[in-house]
């Protein structure tokens, strides 16, 4: 818990930049601004917007943000130093960086030797000259400077000499903040560590001029005079660090970098970043204030890492990691019956943390590795009153076996978990009875789709039933007999929808002769859940699966009119 004394960090968020480094990870203008406003919201002080000048997106979104600045946030342009040989005034980038119109930022230069001689092809002294007049032409500008000490680590390792005189140039010249930067990912947090303490003592003894006094009167974000960044009147400039994940070490790279006394951390939303990815902020963030008591963002802010943690991977299109540290879905989830006995008398059994502190929550799974306590938890998360000492209990839990070693896996199909719970209890609603199905299928030569007619055979309230439909798949096919046949009994049919399908062969030694398990995920346009089916019959194991998601959909439906009622 942090309280007002405890020592103030600056998070600084990479996402829109770095993160977009990402192979794979492309966004549009419009998903940098959504991204861009729910960092503010999350309270992250610093958000790198990207590099205007890099390409035509950057530019129009620094813009976009003029028309319509961040509530908290300081949105921060990112460049390059000049070109070797040229200026500053006359570096077309540099106007760009002018033109974002931000109050931070952020300028990378080389730290190390060999990056100067072999990527810039130019002298140390060139390069010396190139971050000074950077810099103080951004400064005579009005903007404030974080620079970047790109391989920093590496450089100070190769000739600490020369990377401390590139720190030496950058402070002379105005920078408010030096990044140490781990750019190849590759160092060890006992090197951090012991490096950064070196740079903490080296600018101390090189600090000079007065900086950061201006109120600068531009950016993007709002009145500076509420603004959120201490305005250090100090001539020494602050440490952060910026670390990759080559090694994957980048979260305890970033941590002993703070413990060695950096005061900014630099990382994306799930770590996205260039090869590896960056420092992951949403493990960052937790670290650093509920572990070690910094102050990074409210508690209430914190509290909402799990649904920008979400956002975030929904808005760029990438599937969400679902056992990430803190956000992760699994972050929580106990399966193993000893863990969940324990939890279930006390979380810190087996949780390090209140899920709740982070916005996510705890969940129980079911499989062969459960115990009856997993089954009772399960029942009152179900409604279900279970006890351990009712003989059922203990019925539920050898079925639940028996069936997983079969092939079939409750874990991701909790629906078909709570029909099986119903059986055992003898309140299993009969909506209607499966009689078989037959299917017949079509594939001709030329013909681009394939045509399959199924039909089923049910019986409701005593009444038998012979449906027919066709479908461009045969399970497409048993999916609309079967809503056929049942929607004059139940409209409410009519709004589920087969939202998903996976197949697993389970024993594939046994070639065509397999088991295959069928996953089908169903929804009614309000909820989603998954059912499971197993046979050496691929099409018996869908029918399976299909008719117990109708079942469920239909005992949602009626569990919620019982509702109703009951209120009513
Ligand atoms: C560690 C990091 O992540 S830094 C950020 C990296 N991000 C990106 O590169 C994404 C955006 N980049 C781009 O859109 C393009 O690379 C641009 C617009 C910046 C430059 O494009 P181009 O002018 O075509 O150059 P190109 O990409 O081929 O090469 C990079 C140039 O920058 C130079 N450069 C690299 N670092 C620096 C530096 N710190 N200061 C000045 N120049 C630098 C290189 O020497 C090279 O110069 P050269 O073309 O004269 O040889
Ligand atoms: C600046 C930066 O992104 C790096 O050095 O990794």
């Amino acid at each position: 818990m942090t309280t007002n004394s405890s020592p103030q960090l600056w998070l600084y968020d990479t996402t829109l930049r770095d993160g977009t480094q990402r192979e794979g990870l492309s966004v549009s203008i419009e998903d940098k601004l959504r991204i861009a406003r729910r960092l503010d919201q999350l309270g992250i002080p610093f958000i790198e917007g990207g590099w205007p000048g890099a390409n035509p997106k950057d530019v129009q979104f620094f813009w976009q943000l003029q028309e319509d600045p961040l509530k908290q946030a300081e949105i921060v342009a990112f460049c390059s130093t000049r070109r070797p040989n040229s200026t500053a005034a006359t570096e077309p980038m540099l106007q760009d960086i002018l033109a974002a119109g931000t109050r931070w930022v952020t300028i990378f230069g080389k730290s190390w030797d060999l990056h100067v001689t072999t990527s810039l092809k130019t002298t140390l002294e060139e390069n010396l000259a190139m971050i000074r007049d950077t810099i103080e032409y951004l400064r005579s500008q009005g903007r404030r400077i974080i620079y970047d000490a790109e391989h920093w680590f590496d450089g100070y390792k190769h000739n600490p000499d020369y990377a401390l005189q590139t720190l030496e140039a950058a402070i002379a010249s105005g920078a408010e903040w030096l990044v140490l930067c781990d750019t190849n990912g590759g160092t060890l947090p006992h090197e951090i560590s012991q490096i950064v303490q070196d740079v903490v003592r080296a600018t101390g003894e090189l600090g000079t001029g007065e900086l950061g006094t201006g109120d600068w009167g531009l950016g993007t974000s709002k009145d500076s005079s509420q603004s959120p960044i201490p305005n250090p009147q100090s001539p020494i400039p602050q440490i952060g660090i910026h670390t990759h994940n080559d090694s994957e070490m980048a979260v305890a790279n970033a941590i002993a970098a703070v413990m060695a006394g950096a005061k900014m951390v630099q990382g994306t939303i799930n770590g996205y970043g260039e090869r590896c990815g960056n420092a992951n902020l949403c493990s960052l963030i937790p670290n650093l204030q509920l572990k070690l008591g910094y102050s990074c963002i409210t508690e209430d802010q914190l509290t909402q890492l799990t649904e920008a943690s979400r956002f975030v991977s929904e808005v760029v299109n990438l599937a969400p990691d679902e056992h990430a540290p803190f956000v992760g879905l699994s972050a929580f989830a106990h399966k193993g019956g000893i863990h969940v006995s324990a939890v279930e008398r006390n979380p810190l059994t087996y949780e390090h943390i209140q899920p709740e502190q982070v916005g996510n929550h705890r969940r129980i799974v079911i499989s062969e590795q459960s115990g009856l306590s997993n089954v009772l938890a399960k029942a009152r998360s179900f409604g279900i009153d279970l006890d351990h000492q009712k003989a059922e209990a203990k019925q539920i839990l050898q079925r639940l076996k028996d069936l997983e070693s079969e092939g079939f896996q409750f874990e991701a199909a909790e629906a078909s978990f709570a029909l099986l719970m119903h059986e055992a209890l003898g309140g299993r609603q009969k909506f209607f009875e499966v009689k078989g199905f037959q299917v017949h299928c079509d594939l001709i030569e030329g013909k681009e789709t394939s045509n399959a007619l199924a039909t089923v055979k049910l019986a409701v309230d005593g009444k038998n039933i012979l449906e027919a439909a066709e479908g461009n798949g045969p399970v497409a096919a048993l999916d609309a007999a079967l809503r056929k046949a049942l929607v004059n009994f139940y409209p409410q049919i009519a709004t589920f929808d087969l939202t998903d399908y996976k197949v697993r062969i389970l024993n594939g030694h046994t070639g065509t002769a397999a088991k295959t398990r069928v996953l089908v995920e169903s929804g009614n346009g309000r909820q989603r859940w998954t059912t499971v089916g197993v046979s050496t019959n691929i099409l018996e194991a869908s029918y399976q699966a299909v008719v117990e998601g109708l079942e469920y959909g239909l005992l949602l439906h009626s569990q919620a009119e019982a509702a109703v009622k009951a209120s009513s």
